[in-house]
């Protein structure tokens, strides 16, 4: 059996870390800020943002929780990211995606300012991590990488697969584990003989948002396998990865749930504290 990488655990040291910090700029007179904005009521969307303004709120973030009707024109959307963009009292500025039809994802995205974009989705925030310069991370990918640092499980040198070529998740996943030192394939819906890369693979990210597409005779024995999808059938919620069968071959694996998905909104809370010390002019790596 694979040993089980406990992302719910590890997403609470993580957010015991944040709240620390936190605590030491409250006592500095200086409290960070998180604004997240969600247009409509897409059912998942929902329950994300409420645990991402319960999450903040624990640690000691102020945290405030902007819902607008599915209607809202995408004018009044960016002319509020504008207004919180010189807002003081917020460091971190997320919309929750995936957006309404009538919205461009792109043009939203760049409307929020990259100093504030803890959600790393920015342009110049995706530049800066292609060029290896300080910024903010996708909280998915950082989360990931958070948890196999957790683990104590090295990716130098290591054959590294990630399936999905997402912006959110498989980009970005690529492009940390590169600068990790690990040896990176990208594969994708169009891959040919999949199956041929996922057997080489040390190390397997699955984010293709197809359920239980990872099966055991794919999977190299040994390997750590990290399972990004959240998919609902039947109204169950199950990653891309079969667990009755990867489980018997992999090293390591991380369940759905319970697994990526906690860190996920850790690590929203790391970027708003970051980002809120980038601002103060304090001591961070993330400058941009
Ligand atoms: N602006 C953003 N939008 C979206 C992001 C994002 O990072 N920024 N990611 C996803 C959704 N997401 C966060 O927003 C997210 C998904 C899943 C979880 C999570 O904790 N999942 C649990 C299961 C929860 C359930 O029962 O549904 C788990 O895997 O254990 C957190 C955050 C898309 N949009």
């Amino acid at each position: 059996m694979a040993q089980l990488i406990d992302g719910k655990q590890w997403a609470l040291v993580s957010r015991e870390e944040t709240a620390k910090t936190v605590s030491d700029l409250k006592t500095n007179g200086f409290t960070p800020g998180l604004v997240v904005i969600l247009l409509g009521e897409h059912p998942a969307s929902m329950s994300y943002v409420k645990g991402k303004d319960k999450a903040a709120t624990a640690v000691g973030i102020h945290s405030e929780l902007i819902q607008l009707p599915t209607s809202t024109t995408e004018a009044a959307l960016l002319q509020l990211i504008e207004r919180l963009n010189h807002d003081d009292r917020y460091h971190g500025i997320l919309v929750q995606l995936p957006l309404p039809q009538h919205m461009n994802e792109e043009t939203v995205i760049r409307a929020i300012s990259p100093q504030k974009d803890v959600d790393g989705f920015h342009p110049l925030n995706v530049g800066a991590l292609t060029s290896g310069l300080p910024g903010f991370i996708p909280c998915t990918p950082l989360g990931v990488m958070k948890l196999l640092a957790y683990e104590g499980i090295s990716v130098e040198g290591k054959n590294a697969v990630v399936i999905g070529r997402s912006n959110i998740v498989g980009k970005p996943m690529a492009q940390l584990l590169l600068r990790a030192n690990a040896t990176v394939t990208i594969c994708h819906s169009k891959t040919h003989n999949l199956a041929s890369f996922t057997r080489e693979a040390d190390l397997l990210i699955a984010a293709i948002g197809r359920p239980n597409f990872i099966t055991g005779d794919i999977v190299k024995p040994g390997a750590t396998v990290i399972d990004v999808g959240i998919n609902r059938v039947d109204g169950k919620l199950c990653g891309d990865v079969e667990f009755s069968t990867v489980d018997h071959v992999a090293g390591f694996l991380t369940p759905v749930p319970g697994g990526v998905g906690p860190m996920t909104i850790a690590m929203l809370l790391h970027n708003t504290v970051e980002a809120a010390m980038l601002m103060a002019n304090m001591d961070t790596d993330k400058a941009l």
